[in-house]
């Protein structure tokens, strides 16, 4: 059988991590895809658990070396990357992929995987929406929340390019959506 890939997309502030933990946490057969990246990591956030926090060095290295099964810089000039190590690793558990990542990524590892994967776009109720929940995430700067609501704008334009689109305007409904769109593909 061939290995199948669960990807989950939207503009920053969607609410789509919310929606992994708690699949990953209902679903066993799942497991987070660890990313790597260049972005310091915030307070609460654990290097092999949350990201593999790189240098710039490091993260090129790995490109260099083809170890990426997709990377794009995101915010910032930093980037983000899946490595093709991290996939390896939970398909040898017997397991399935969780990756949550940024559209651009999305599309490319979609492209990658095709029958294989799973895309489900999370999409916010609105602009103002994802203002408020960035907000009150309370992890970026004025200038940071700017940057990801402008990007957001564009990266709403995508989302029918993936195979399901989900609304999370109240947060419960959205991700019975997703569980239930997970456990079709899973079965
Ligand atoms: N339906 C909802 N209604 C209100 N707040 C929500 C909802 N879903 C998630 N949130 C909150 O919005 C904030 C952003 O959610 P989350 O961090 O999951 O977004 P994200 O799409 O993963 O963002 P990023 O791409 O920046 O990691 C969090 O504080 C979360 O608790
Ligand atoms: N293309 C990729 N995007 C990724 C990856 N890992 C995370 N991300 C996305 O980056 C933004 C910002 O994340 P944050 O942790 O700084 O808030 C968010 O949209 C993530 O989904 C990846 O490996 N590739």
């Amino acid at each position: 059988m061939a290995n199948k890939i669960i990807i989950i997309t939207a503009p920053s502030g969607a609410g789509k991590t919310t929606i992994v933990k708690q699949l990953l946490a209902e679903m066993p057969q799942l497991e987070f895809s660890i990313s790597a990246t260049t972005r310091a990591a915030r307070e609460n956030e654990v290097h092999g658990r949350d990201y593999y926090f790189l240098t710039k060095e490091d993260f090129h290295e790995k490109i260099e070396a083809h170890a990426f099964a997709e990377y794009e810089m995101v915010y910032a000039g930093k980037y983000y990357g899946t490595l093709k190590s991290e996939l390896e690793r939970i398909w040898s558990d017997a397991r399935i992929p969780m990756v949550d990542i940024d559209v651009k990524g999305a599309l490319s590892i979609k492209e990658h995987y095709q029958d294989e994967a799973l895309t489900i776009f999370i999409q916010p109720p609105s602009i103002d929406a994802l203002r408020e929940r960035l907000s009150e995430r309370g992890t970026e700067t004025q200038a940071s929340l700017e940057e990801r609501l402008g990007k957001a704008k564009y990266e709403l334009s995508f989302s029918h390019q993936f195979d399901e689109i989900v609304v999370n305007d109240k947060l419960p409904v959205a991700y019975a959506e997703v569980k239930a769109l997970v456990e079709g593909f899973l079965k």
